[in-house]
């Protein structure tokens, strides 16, 4: 399954025994397109005894993450489509929290666009881990090759670095992207965002994911980024977000919480042979 185009191998444990491998080795199996599928990582859809469902992620060099905005919206619709739910609002488990799911039920009585409700962000370096000093409230400055890059750090589950950048440039998000990504002062290292405000209603938005590099997609990274500005007082609370692979939009309630409206899209289900 696909959300914009960031992809990810699904196995539902509910009716899938997994190999006897270890899910980081499967996770990079699988999502090699030479030697596996090819995807941004592996995503187990699993039974939870405190939600409806559960989803484990990793990404494609085996590090398993606490959440994924992309993946939870695929794991919604796999859920709904296949009777793991019975209901189109439901709840589901994951490393870093429990969140609500909400299914738009086509006529077709396929699962539409899917709002996931992802919870309250915690900002700033004491919400993530981090060993530097070089902090100013929410930010966090990383030098690259000589020159101070500022961020936010928002923590939505898992872990993001904001930097409002006045264009999004490829070259820039290659070269900078995996330099914070792994910088040591992150330890348990970040998703990068680069953000570019258009509008208090727009912003062009690209990311170099933690464990996957540039994707066309993150759904954390869009909810985290808008969460930043609008703490900074740059958007309004309700904001499109134009990613690689397509739109999300992100909203914040009343009392704080980010709710990331977006596609999901089944591409193909089938079997995979683990190698003798
Ligand atoms: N690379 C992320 C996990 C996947 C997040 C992204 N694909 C999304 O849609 O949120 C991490 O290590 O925290």
């Amino acid at each position: 399954m696909h959300a914009l185009g960031n992809n990810y191998i699904y196995v539902s444990t509910f009716d899938t025994k997994l190999p006897n491998v270890g899910l980081a080795d499967l996770s990079r199996v699988v999502s090699d397109v030479r030697h596996g599928i090819g995807a941004d990582g592996l995503i187990l859809i699993q039974p939870s005894t405190v939600a409806d469902v559960g989803m484990r992620i990793f990404n494609a060099d085996g590090s398993e993450a606490e959440s994924c905005g992309n993946g939870l919206r695929c794991v919604a619709k796999y859920a709904y489509e296949n009777r793991l739910v019975v209901e189109s609002q439901f709840s589901i488990e994951t490393k870093g929290g429990i969140v609500q799911a909400n299914v738009q039920v086509l006529p077709n009585g396929l699962a539409g666009m899917i709002t996931i409700d992802m919870g309250v962000p915690k900002f700033g370096p004491e919400s993530i881990v981090y060993t530097g000093h070089d902090t100013d409230g929410d930010d966090v400055v990383i030098e690259v090759d000589g020159i101070r890059y500022v961020g936010s750090v928002v923590n939505i589950g898992n872990p993001h670095w904001v930097t409002v950048v006045d264009d999004v440039d490829d070259e820039f998000v290659r070269r900078v992207g995996p330099k914070v990504e792994s910088d040591e002062v992150f330890p348990e290292r970040i998703n990068v965002e680069f953000v570019s405000v258009l509008n208090p209603k727009e912003i062009d938005f690209r990311v170099y994911e933690r464990g996957s590099g540039v994707t066309f997609a993150c759904g954390t990274g869009a909810c985290a980024s808008v969460a930043a500005l609008i703490r900074k007082g740059f958007v309004g609370d309700r904001v499109t977000v134009h990613l690689l692979g397509g739109d999300l939009e992100i909203e914040q309630s009343k009392d704080g919480r980010i709710l990331m409206t977006g596609e999901a899209v089944t591409v193909a289900d089938g079997n995979f042979h683990w190698p003798a």
